[in-house]
């Protein structure tokens, strides 16, 4: 039996931020590409890496790797757009929605993320909160696309993880509906700031260790713009804050778990420590982009497990608690 405990990631995330040590640790890669013929084997290997270091990363799946590029493309473009058009669309906690830059303080570091971001958000998708189609044409459309393709893979690896928690195959998905009323799905895209010519006091970072407040995060990265390292695994659980560098390659996918499905599998999956560091002197100091989608359950949703190791809560609930303590109140 779960015993019951109302562990607060909030306060948890208070205790994490400083450099640690540097561990390199394998990130698996899982082929998708015959998951339809072989779905056993692929659901065992994303259960093994998912309840290891609660990190991953997907080839030959269901996202083109020219979408993923174009996706990058409007996304500079958004970013390059003049800063008034940007706070037009600022941050709507409620929606968690919009624009941010520089206004996300993770409680690990206490210091702003060196980044902006602009989240739309399954909720958000059908209100006017996009940039207008003179400044972007072309730009709603294809983030719907692009969210729609995304979650078809989601929707494989949420199977995956129902069946291994013995629900039926479609549980997962059902509590996580990009066409629902009250979606919260969301997609993310980051710009991490050049840093030619920078230098930064310690204990800023691109962005601060965290955990992600999602089920499934779907992580888009570009060659050359490292810097994401995780903390997880059994070290973390035996109190080792070792980090592992993420090597990133545009067409992966790189999938963390986040606190929604570590409650819901009652702490059988961890939802795993990651943060982005500054760039060192003799490394890129260019910009560095990034794209993240985030599988929130929809807001109605009662996230527990049947061990009850968790109290209810709903997914509306909970998110609103772990904005409010990210954005303290800079956010918009
Ligand atoms: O930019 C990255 O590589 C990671 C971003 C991230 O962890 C987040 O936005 O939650
Ligand atoms: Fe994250």
């Amino acid at each position: 039996m779960v015993v019951a405990h109302d562990q607060d990631e909030n306060a948890y995330e208070g205790g994490i931020g400083g450099d640690g040590v540097i561990a390199v640790k394998k990130i698996e890669k899982i082929d998708m590409s015959s998951f339809d013929s072989c779905r056993k084997e692929i659901r065992q290997r994303v259960w093994e890496a998912a309840s290891d270091i609660g990190f991953f990363q997907l080839v030959n799946h269901l996202v083109p790797k020219d979408m993923i590029a174009k996706m990058f493309d409007y996304s500079e473009q958004f970013f390059s757009l003049p800063m008034e058009k940007k706070q037009a669309l600022a941050y709507k906690k409620e929606f968690n929605a919009g624009f941010e830059y520089l206004a996300q303080i993770r409680p690990s570091t206490g210091t702003p993320d060196q980044k902006e971001s602009f989240t739309m958000s399954g909720r958000a998708m059908t209100r006017d909160f996009w940039p207008s189609e003179d400044d972007l044409p072309g730009f709603k459309e294809f983030v719907i696309k692009f969210m729609r393709t995304s979650y078809k893979v989601a929707k494989q690896l949420f199977e995956c993880f129902a069946e291994s928690l013995g629900f039926e195959p479609d549980f997962f998905n059902l509590l996580h509906d990009l066409d629902a009323e009250d979606s919260q799905i969301a997609l993310r895209l980051l710009h991490y700031h050049d840093c030619t010519g920078r230098t930064f006091a310690p204990g800023y970072w691109r962005a601060g260790a965290h955990t992600d407040w999602d089920s499934l995060t779907l992580l888009y990265q570009r060659e050359g713009q490292g810097g994401l390292e995780v903390c997880g695994g059994k070290a973390a659980l035996e109190g080792k804050v070792e980090w592992s560098p993420v090597e990133p390659r545009l067409g992966d996918i790189t999938v963390n778990i986040g606190d929604m499905l570590k409650r819901w599998s009652d702490d059988r999956l961890k939802s795993t420590w990651h943060r982005v560091r500054l760039p060192r002197e003799g490394e890129y100091m260019g910009p560095r982009y990034s794209i993240a989608f985030f599988t929130q359950a929809n807001y109605s949703a009662v996230i527990q497990g049947p061990g009850k190791a968790y109290p209810a809560i709903t997914a509306g609930e909970f998110q609103l608690q772990r904005i409010n303590n990210s954005y303290g109140t800079r956010g918009a």
